[in-house]
């Protein structure tokens, strides 16, 4: 109540935005050094499951940052040249995707949870020159290393392993004096592979200004932070989603970060720290919250907390609700993709409609289009789609890197597809309904699988469900529910004629599953994602 937003007036902002976007941008230097002028300016918080705090100051991350820059170099690592950072939540990450920038080296994160051949795959793609990791997954490397001639350093943080450099001694001998690179702001500065949702991961590349000034928007707008925040984004660091909102996002504002390091998600010890520490601002994938009501939410209380985003996966209005209930906090879904900054979002200025996405994010002119790019009505659906021309906005990705093919056919006329589906209100919000491919098409209706899913978890028995076409003889396809039980049911006829007419009930009948499947776990990439497409090509036997 009272609460003042960064965004005080959607349409004023909208209208008005514009980036200047300099020749020349390094966030190491332009952000990081000047918040790192404030002797004691709070950067992050950090805390492990063992009870291990430590903070660290801007100027702390200044200093380090341009010591392990020399040690870079020392190795032989060049700007341009791409180092693989593969951590979890250890402050190293910071200090390297800092170091990086700063002597204009092309970052690309990844998660611990890579696999040998995924780690070949990646080294060998990006031509990767150093890799920067943990000793489990530097063990894991070794073994395919002979395979991956370019990587010529070697960094490993915690523990020493041999023939890799460790990381502290590197860092202790590097000198804290560096001239920060004069990167151009179309230079490459961050290199992401995609979740792999609906096939292989692609290599997005970011320039020195698509995120690192793109983000403006995020952090300032979606997060609504300010310098006095402690926000917390829980997201492995090997996916884009960490760059937003635990990287450039919140550091655009000056925020501290919050971050807590542990080896896997727990949702009790997670509500226990968000209880316990002063976070102010949250962010979160979907699962998380879905993780989040499942629990007994009335034995926390939340005495700080005062904004709650979601993006990366459609945010079901039922999770929006419960959290709502329990923390007073209204979930702020926002839409995005690898290659792209925010591109719409719940601003917290905005009106919320549980279920919506929100509207286009100041600096994209985002809409929905038909197959010939023509905009189309309020409440048709239509692909997702940023306008490019005249201007192609700051916040989209240069390329996908050496698959020129590739990024040419992201593009048609004057857009940049998502390779998503929604449609518009007619007050402008924007309704996902799926991945292109998601969609299911029966007897002649088209079928999004959110709104089936999102009805679905209404029912008390439902945890989960993913959504997905099925062959049907006479029908072409049907729709199909997989289903997670929550706790104290159990799957049986009857609860299948239950679910279905609940879903008939909640929205328009022919959306109903027709068959229902009761799962344990659903096929998920790294990052938690369902992969329908995996579910999919099961039922078509294409598996
Ligand atoms: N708020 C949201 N609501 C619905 N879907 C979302 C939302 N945010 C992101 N998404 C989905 O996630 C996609 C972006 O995810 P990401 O860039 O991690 O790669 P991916 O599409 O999952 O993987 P790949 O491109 O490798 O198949 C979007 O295109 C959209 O389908």
């Amino acid at each position: 109540m009272g609460q003042t937003h960064n965004m005080a007036d959607y349409d004023e902002v909208y209208r008005s935005f514009r980036y200047r976007v300099p020749e020349h941008y390094n966030f190491a230097g332009d952000v990081i050094d000047k918040w790192a002028e404030h002797p004691n300016r709070l950067a992050m918080w950090w805390v492990d499951d063992n009870g291990l705090e430590v903070k660290k100051t801007f100027r702390e991350l200044s200093i380090i940052s341009k010591r392990l820059a020399n040690a870079l170099t020392d190795q032989g690592v060049k700007p341009g040249d791409v180092v693989m950072l593969i951590l979890q939540r250890n402050i190293e990450w910071w200090e390297a995707v800092t170091a990086c920038i700063r002597m204009g080296a092309v970052v690309a994160p990844g998660t611990t949870q890579l696999t040998a051949k995924d780690l070949k795959f990646r080294a060998q793609k990006a031509e990767a020159v150093c890799i920067i990791t943990n000793p489990e997954v530097a063990e894991r490397f070794d073994s395919i290393a002979d395979e991956c001639p370019s990587v010529v350093s070697r960094i490993v943080i915690s523990n020493t392993v041999e023939g890799w450099s460790f990381y502290d001694d590197i860092v202790a001998r590097g000198s804290d004096v560096f001239l920060t690179a004069e990167t151009s702001s179309r230079d490459g500065c961050i290199l992401y592979f995609t979740s792999g949702t609906t096939g292989l991961p692609k290599m997005a590349l970011h320039t020195h200004a698509s995120y690192p000034i793109g983000h403006f928007t995020t952090g300032k707008y979606w997060l609504d932070l300010r310098e006095d925040d402690l926000h917390w984004n829980i997201s492995d660091t090997g996916w884009a989603k960490a760059a937003w909102s635990s990287y450039f996002g919140p550091w655009i504002c000056g925020s501290a970060l919050f971050i807590h390091h542990t080896n896997r998600f727990d949702p009790l010890k997670t509500l226990e720290f968000l209880s316990r520490y002063p976070v102010t601002t949250l962010c979160g994938a979907p699962t998380v919250y879905r993780m989040f009501v499942l629990q007994d939410l009335s034995r926390f209380t939340f005495p700080n907390l005062r904004h709650c985003v979601a993006a990366g996966e459609p945010l079901n209005p039922e999770i929006i609700e419960a959290w709502k209930t329990a923390t007073g906090c209204t979930i702020r879904d926002g839409y995005g993709q690898t290659e792209t900054v925010l591109l719409c979002g719940m601003f917290p200025c905005i009106e919320p409609r549980f279920g919506s996405m929100g509207k286009p994010s100041p600096g994209i002119d985002l809409d929905v289009i038909d197959g010939e790019g023509h905009v189309v009505p309020p409440n048709t659906e239509g692909d997702i789609a940023i306008r490019v021309a005249p201007h192609r906005p700051l916040g989209l990705f240069r390329e996908y890197w050496k698959e020129s093919e590739r990024t040419a056919s992201a593009f048609e006329g004057d857009w940049y597809l998502t390779g998503d589906r929604a449609y518009k209100d007619d007050d402008g919000y924007f309704w996902f309904v799926g991945r292109s491919d998601d969609v299911i098409l029966t007897s002649g209706y088209r079928i999004g699988p959110f709104e089936v899913e999102s009805a679905l978890i209404e029912h008390p028995a439902v945890a989960e469900s993913a959504v997905v076409s099925s062959p049907d003889e006479t029908r072409g396809a049907v729709v199909k529910a997989f289903v997670i039980l929550a706790p104290g049911y159990t799957g049986n006829d009857v609860l299948v004629k239950e679910l279905q007419d609940h879903v008939k009930k909640v929205t328009a009948p022919y959306k109903y599953p027709r068959k229902i499947t009761f799962v344990e776990s659903l096929p998920k990439t790294i990052s938690g994602k369902i992969r329908r497409v995996e579910l999919r090509s099961m039922e078509w036997g294409k598996a």
